[in-house]
């Protein structure tokens, strides 16, 4: 474990200063391309400003043929591309094979310095992030970086998801966490076959009703619930970040046609904490950016509720209901969103600046 003192000195002689605080840039939608095929990456500059992140994906969905052409066509679209707003993102190949040392060799003094954040899959436990952050720090001194690049974490294995909170904790270049659910099930032995989402067969059912003679009429229709597979793993990164000050994402929907269950998996995630999420196909990417903004409605409540609560201290009655301190930090969590959000959004701005106008009137 290194001492607190030297967590937030350079790694290698010459490295960037490792940041105090992550930045909390808005990340409502992580769009995957794939910049080995040509159709999608031609698409790729036009997406700037439409989308929060965009990440070129070397790793799972990129043909083993087409590695090499992946890493230097993201090389060649980072290059020629102004990304302004939009943060820059890749996903390197997992740590164990042929392909991660050349990734990371090639991209860092090639797009070093327009790269925010490396996502890093499969990932284990500290070990895995301690590797990436000091040949991150050597790749940058070499390379003359000016500002570290930051880290994301990709839950897809038991034993990550046992080692969250040291994962979190491995460097301050720590910027979050996303479920990785179809290599977590399979690595968990999970009987599902799909990218994310529900199963019909993972449900409670109501108990029976009581016959006329007292018993459990257990042949009567009753009401199945079905449940989420991925709450107890969201949970628990979400507190791992929280804790460790990072942001926490949901990961991939991988049922592309069916954009309602994909909107509700979203707005799970979004209530239970989550920053943001995946898209992989441009459609899922307004579904993303709405959810993962703070309603209008939400962004009502929550300004009346400031307002009513004066200097923050005490309980009020709003609508029949009580307010204190605890939902007013809430509701406080909600508008700091909604402004870091309508710094870069002008649709979104302009919504929330008519609720004031609204108000005002
Ligand atoms: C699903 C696929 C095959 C459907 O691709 P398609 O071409 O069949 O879809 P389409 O609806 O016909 O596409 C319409 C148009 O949009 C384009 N397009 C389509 N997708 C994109 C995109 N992402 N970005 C930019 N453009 C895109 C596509 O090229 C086409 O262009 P056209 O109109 O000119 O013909 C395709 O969207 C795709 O490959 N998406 C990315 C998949 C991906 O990155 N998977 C890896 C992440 S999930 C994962 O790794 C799991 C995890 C975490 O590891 C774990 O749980 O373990
Ligand atoms: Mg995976």
């Amino acid at each position: 474990m290194r001492s607190a003192k030297d967590f937030f000195a350079p790694l290698a002689v010459g490295a960037p200063t490792p940041v105090r605080e992550i930045p909390a840039r808005p990340s409502r939608a992580i769009h995957f391309f794939d910049p080995s095929n040509e159709k999608m990456a031609a698409k790729i500059p036009a997406m700037v400003g439409t989308v929060d992140v965009l990440l070129g994906n070397l790793e799972d969905a990129v043909k083993a043929d087409n590695k090499v052409a992946a890493r230097e066509g993201l090389v060649r679209i980072a290059q020629a591309t102004d990304f302004g707003p939009t943060q820059l993102w890749t996903r390197i190949n997992s740590l164990d094979s042929p392909w991660v040392l050349d990734d990371l060799t090639t991209l860092v003094p090639a797009i070093g310095e327009k790269l925010d954040v490396i996502m890093v899959p499969k990932v284990q436990g500290a070990e895995d992030i301690h590797y990436i952050d000091r040949l991150l720090a050597q790749l940058e001194a070499k390379a003359g970086i000016t500002k570290p690049i930051l880290i994301h974490a990709i839950l897809e294995t038991a034993r990550g998801v046992a080692n969250v909170e040291e994962i979190c904790g491995a460097s301050p270049r720590m910027q979050g966490l996303s479920l990785g659910p179809a290599d977590l099930a399979a690595d968990r032995k999970m009987k599902t076959t799909r990218v994310g989402g529900g199963h019909p067969g993972y449900l409670v059912r109501q108990d029976p009703p009581r016959a006329a003679d007292g018993t459990n009429d257990i042949n009567a229709a009753r009401t199945t619930y079905q449940q989420d597979l991925w709450h107890y793993t969201i949970a628990k990164m979400v507190d791992a970040c929280a804790m460790h000050g990072i942001y926490p994402y949901y990961g991939p929907f991988g049922d592309i046609a069916d954009v309602v269950a994909c909107e509700d998996q979203f707005r799970n995630a979004f209530l239970l904490g989550c920053v943001g999420t995946w898209s992989l196909h441009p459609k899922q990417i307004e579904i993303a950016n709405r959810v993962f903004s703070p309603s209008v409605e939400d962004i009502k409540h929550a300004r009346r509720v400031v307002a009513a609560m004066g200097d923050g201290t005490g309980a009020v009655m709003l609508d029949g209901k009580m307010e204190d301190d605890a939902s007013l930090k809430q509701c406080l969590v909600l508008v700091a969103l909604a402004e870091q959000l309508a710094a870069i959004d002008p649709n979104l701005k302009a919504t929330y600046d008519a609720i004031e106008l609204e108000e005002g009137a």
